[in-house]
């Protein structure tokens, strides 16, 4: 399925406040996303990387232009679905800086939690997170709660639990910024490889110079506009 449009967005604009206070964090952005492709979002503080992100992950309605994910137009001046939710749980997964990880449960319940939400049974969702906790090596820290994670290990199970639904759209924000140089690039190498083999794609926000040579492209914002895209 490579080359397959898993992220389309034409025109899309978002302002805040009123017509005295507003805002435009973007104007008339658009970008295609391919299967298998990983790509940066780069740009200065109030460029917009946060409000596209929100946008692609159907947390912040576009003030204008159209949205397709994974070919269904979901966005077209207003929103298409009304289960935005469950969109969310079936199509996107989201890892951020601070992982966010629920402290009173263990690294398996943290990841199990999404499949009980998308209505799997207890035990198929425990034998899932189990299996994905194995895949990504931390499936021996499984009964383990977040407090005594270390930092990789917690960035690892974030990374479980945002694949636990199968997305083909995985959205970071800052998914290296607590880790050390070689943590860093051995968690973008890992999303690299989760990419191309669940025909899936990556959208990070990222500052972190470490981990650039990782991504098949870095897109620049500036001013709520693409200001440049370089190819690796
Ligand atoms: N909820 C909001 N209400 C009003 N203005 C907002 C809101 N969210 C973002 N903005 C404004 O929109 C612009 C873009 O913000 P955004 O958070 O997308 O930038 P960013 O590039 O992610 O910045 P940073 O690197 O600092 O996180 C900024 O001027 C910001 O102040």
């Amino acid at each position: 399925m490579s080359g397959d449009i898993l992220i389309d967005i034409q025109g899309v604009a978002k302002h805040f406040g009123t017509a005295e206070t507003r805002v435009d964090a973007l104007r008339s952005v658009d970008l295609q996303v391919k299967t298998g492709e990983v790509i940066a979002l780069l740009g200065p503080s109030g460029s917009g990387k946060t409000t596209l992100l929100n946008i692609i992950g159907c947390i912040l309605a576009p003030s204008a232009g159209r949205l397709v994910l994974n070919g269904e137009p979901v966005f077209d001046g207003t929103w298409l679905r009304r289960d935005l939710r469950r969109l969310r749980l079936d199509k996107i997964g989201f890892i951020f800086q601070a992982h966010n990880l629920l402290p009173f449960l263990t690294a398996e319940e943290n990841v199990s939690l999404v499949l009980e939400l998308a209505g799997h049974p207890r035990e198929e969702a425990r034998e899932r997170a189990l299996a994905l906790l194995d895949y990504l090596e931390v499936g021996h820290r499984a009964p383990v709660k977040p407090a005594h994670l270390s930092g990789g290990e917690a960035q690892r199970i974030a990374i479980a639990r945002a694949l636990a639904n199968r997305p083909r759209i995985i959205l970071a924000d800052e998914p290296t910024a607590a880790l050390d140089s070689k943590r860093a690039q051995l968690v973008m190498d890992l999303l690299r490889k989760l990419a191309a083999e669940q025909d899936a794609c990556i959208v990070t926000v990222t500052h972190d110079e470490k981990i650039f040579d990782r991504f098949d492209r870095l897109i620049h914002l500036r001013d709520g506009r693409l200001a440049e895209t370089r190819e690796r």
